[in-house]
C-alpha cells in the first residue's frame, strides 16, 4: 500500500497539508491573506451574496493564497541557494512578487464588483 499509486498520492496530500500549515504558521504574508479571506467570508455572509459571487470570491481567495504560497517557496529557495545579495536573486524575487501582484489586483477588482453594489 505504502508504495502503491494510491499510497503515494495520499502521502503527497499529507505533505501538501503540512506545507499549508507551515505557511499559515510562519509566513506573515499568508497570515495577512488568510485574515483578509476570513473578513471577506464574513462579509459574504453579512451581505448574503449570491452563489455566483461566492464562486468568484473563493476563486479569488484560492488564487491569491496559491500565488503567495508559491512566492514564499521561491523566496525560501532563493535564500537557500544564494543567501548573499545578488542582482539575479533580487530579480527572481521581484518577478515572483509580481505574480502575486497580478493575482491580488484581480482579487481586488472581483471584490469591488461584488461588494460596491451592496455598499452604495
Ligand atoms: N539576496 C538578495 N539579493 C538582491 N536583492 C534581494 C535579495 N533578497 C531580497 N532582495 C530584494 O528585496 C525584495 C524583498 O525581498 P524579501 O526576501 O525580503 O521579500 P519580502 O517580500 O520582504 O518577504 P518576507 O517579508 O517574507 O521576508 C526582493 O523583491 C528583492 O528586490
Amino acid at each position: 500500500m505504502r508504495d502503491s499509486f494510491l499510497g503515494k498520492r495520499i502521502r503527497g496530500g499529507g505533505y501538501a497539508i503540512k506545507g499549508a500549515w507551515l505557511l499559515l504558521r510562519h509566513e506573515a504574508s499568508i497570515q495577512v491573506q488568510f485574515g483578509i479571506a476570513i473578513i471577506v467570508t464574513i462579509s459574504g455572509i453579512y451581505f448574503e451574496i449570491t452563489k455566483t459571487e461566492w464562486l468568484f470570491q473563493f476563486t479569488a481567495i484560492g488564487m491569491v493564497m496559491a500565488a503567495e504560497g508559491l512566492n514564499s517557496a521561491i523566496e525560501a529557495l532563493a535564500d537557500f541557494v544564494h543567501p548573499d545579495l545578488h542582482s539575479k536573486i533580487g530579480h527572481i524575487k521581484d518577478v515572483a512578487a509580481g505574480g502575486v501582484f497580478f493575482a491580488a489586483l484581480i482579487a481586488v477588482i472581483i471584490g469591488g464588483f461584488i461588494y460596491l453594489p451592496y455598499i452604495f
